[in-house]
């Protein structure tokens, strides 16, 4: 079994510098997820890995061994990405065969790991047909069973499953991740997506601007979150941010009255610090400090969306019967525990601890 460390990994395209000294380090047999928003360079970092891309700086090592400068052949990774290029006249079998080609396997055993491969992937039934006539999301399962079927030791994958309809995907992704788990492999795995991201991972690197933000367990990035934007990225429903000014070791958050300020964080009397609430941390009580403007029966609760006082509206999120609640247009009180508030510094967004 092979982990993947990278340090001081940087990618440069001519003057303009888009991945800046990354340190990361993947366990072997580890489900890792790179997540971030659109051009955090989760996709750039993952071909460097592969080798698919040259690397500018830094030292990249699978196992013991350093690959910067090893071809992608080499290395005993395998990547599958969306844009993975199928040969359009040879069929799904003859394509998913395509990825035993680098590894010494037997005529017969390979028929038998592509038909498994294939009906795991529920593509039994196009099998024999030539992939440039199916649609998109049977050729985006061509290319991961390409991908998978080898069993390497090291696989990257990067939204493996983006054009697949909701529920195939939530079900092949959780499937998938399992039989990877099952066989040991060290997965490294790239989405845009949050929940994604948190249902997935045994480790989450939050990648933003092609630097890590935090990596770390999905728990302990959510309830210990050392940005705002970790925060915010990976809170669902939304984080409710309030601007608060500090003075006299209180802080004072608009539309929720005051709040002590932690004593360690003295220093910040005089200015303003960004406080994160989560929806599940609000409470409703009796009071007509805010008015319900929003209500939502969701899988976890009902959403209420809450204005008065502050600059944005806040969000609760509670388990109580939505009958019990109020209407929109009705007023209500806030409270919150103090504990529960994540403080961070506005400019810099670090958590103040
Ligand atoms: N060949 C290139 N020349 C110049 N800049 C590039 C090149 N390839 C990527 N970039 C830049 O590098 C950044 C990261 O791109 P990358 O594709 O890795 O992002 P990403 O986070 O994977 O997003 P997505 O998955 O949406 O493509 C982007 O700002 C992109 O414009």
């Amino acid at each position: 079994m092979s982990g993947v460390s990278l340090r001081k990994v940087v990618k440069r395209y001519g003057a303009l510098q888009v991945i800046h000294d990354i340190d990361i380090d993947v366990a072997a047999g580890e489900v890792c997820v790179f997540v971030g928003p659109q051009g955090c360079c989760k996709s750039t970092l993952m071909r460097m890995i592969a080798g698919l891309e040259k690397t500018s700086g830094g030292v990249i090592c699978i196992g013991a061994q350093d690959v910067t400068a090893l071809d992608a052949a080499q290395r005993g990774v395998v990547m599958a990405y969306p844009t993975d290029e199928l040969v359009p006249h040879l069929t799904v079998a003859e394509n998913i065969a395509l990825g035993l080609k680098a590894v010494d396997v037997r005529a017969g055993d390979a028929a038998g790991c592509v038909a498994d491969t294939a009906r795991f992937l529920k593509l039994d039934d196009c099998l024999h047909m030539k992939v440039r006539k199916l649609p998109e999301d049977q050729r985006q399962r061509t290319a991961l069973g390409r991908a998978i079927v080898r069993r390497a030791p090291v696989l990257l994958l990067d939204e493996p499953l983006s054009v697949q309809d909701a529920r195939l995907r939530a079900a092949l992704r959780e499937a998938l991740v399992q039989r990877l788990r099952d066989t040991g492999t060290t997965l490294i795995y790239g989405t845009h997506d949050p929940a994604e991201a948190m249902r997935l991972a045994d480790r989450i690197v939050v990648l933003r601007a092609g630097r890590v933000e935090q990596a770390g367990a999905p728990q302990d990035l959510c309830h210990d979150p050392d940005t705002l934007f970790v925060a915010e990225f990976l809170a669902s429903p939304a984080l409710n941010v309030l601007t608060a000014r500090a003075d006299d070791g209180m802080l004072t958050l608009p539309g929720l009255g005051t709040a002590p300020l932690p004593r360690h964080l003295f220093a910040h009397n005089g200015t303003t610090v960004a406080v994160g609430l989560r929806p599940q941390h609000l409470a409703l009580v009796p009071g007509d400090s805010h008015r319900v403007t929003g209500r939502d029966v969701v899988g976890d609760g009902t959403h209420l969306t809450l204005t008065g006082g502050g600059e944005r509206a806040l969000t609760v999120v509670t388990a109580q019967s939505a009958t019990a609640l109020p209407q929109v247009g009705a007023r209500t009180g806030i409270r919150f525990r103090y504990q529960d508030m994540l403080l961070f510094d506005p400019v810099s967004s670090r958590r103040l601890r």
